[in-house]
């Protein structure tokens, strides 16, 4: 089942619209990377797309259904951006993990062998096991990150968004974040992350969508840096073809990060 098929897609926010005519397809084990500048509506579609910010028109389809009759949330986990999301919570970085959890498990039942396995698994993946008793105020901004992504992982999401979650983050954590997402993409989790800046996550990504002005700008291959800013992609694509078309299009004169890789 195609995990996002968003059709047409408008959000108006207080009767400003906000996206327009968004067609975004992900299969199952695509790690996509959304850009664009500030405002440009990155933010937004992610909302869409988790159903947290209704559709002024369009169609979206999770998992195969429609957006309407779905009720699967625990295949999909949200890592929000970060400002704020932990402060004054004085909790511990397992508590915080471990209340991922909670969309698998029954209501006053006790945590099962299986939810502290997979808390434990993503305390692992994200390489804070040795801080589980800490406050997470303990942790720095970086660290509190990843124990947000713990938190997500937690629940086992088979499609997972990350907003922005490199921003403001050091160079060690960040590779420690790109090393817990290519350990979720080798389990064949689908990945939709906003950033501004792919920084080492390049390497990972299999596709770039560049939003601007509330709509899809360019969906294709991952572009460096230097060539997002280049002319040619001043008049936004119309965005005709198919991702994967396109992506073949491209490939000969994108000097792609990933390219060479498997
Ligand atoms: N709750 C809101 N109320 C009013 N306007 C909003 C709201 N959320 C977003 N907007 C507006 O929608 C536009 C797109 O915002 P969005 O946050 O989606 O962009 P973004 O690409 O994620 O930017 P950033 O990188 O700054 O988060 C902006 O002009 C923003 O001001």
């Amino acid at each position: 089942m195609t995990p996002i098929e968003l059709t047409d897609g408008a959000v108006a926010i207080s009767g400003r619209p906000i996206l327009r005519g968004v067609d975004l397809r992900v299969e199952t084990g695509e790690f996509v990377a959304l850009l664009g500048a500030n405002g440009s509506g990155k933010s937004t579609l992610v909302r869409a797309l988790t159903g947290l910010r209704p559709l002024a028109h369009g169609q979206l389809r999770l998992f195969g259904t429609d957006l309407d009759h779905f009720d699967d949330w625990q295949r999909i986990g949200y890592v929000p951006q970060r400002a704020g999301a932990t402060s004054g919570v004085p909790a511990s970085v397992w508590e915080v993990v471990a209340s991922g959890r909670l969309t698998r498990r029954r209501l006053l039942r006790r945590l099962s062998r299986a939810d502290r396995a997979a808390i434990d698994d993503a305390l692992e993946v994200v390489g804070l096991s040795d801080r589980r008793r800490d406050g997470v105020a303990q942790l720095s901004g970086g660290q509190q990150q990843r124990a947000l992504i713990a938190r997500a992982l937690a629940g086992e999401p088979e499609l997972i968004f990350l907003d922005e979650p490199t921003a403001g983050v050091d160079v060690p954590n960040q590779l420690a974040l790109a090393e817990a997402l290519r350990e979720l993409k080798l389990r064949g989790a689908t990945i939709v992350l906003v950033t501004h800046e792919l920084g080492p996550l390049a390497a990972l990504v299999d596709r770039a969508v560049v939003m601007r002005d509330g709509r899809v700008a360019y969906d294709g291959a991952p572009l460096t840096d230097h060539e997002v800013h280049d002319p040619w992609l001043g008049e936004p694509h119309t965005h005709h073809h198919h991702p994967r078309q396109q992506r073949h299009d491209h490939a000969p004169h994108v000097s792609s990060p990933l390219e060479g890789s498997p």
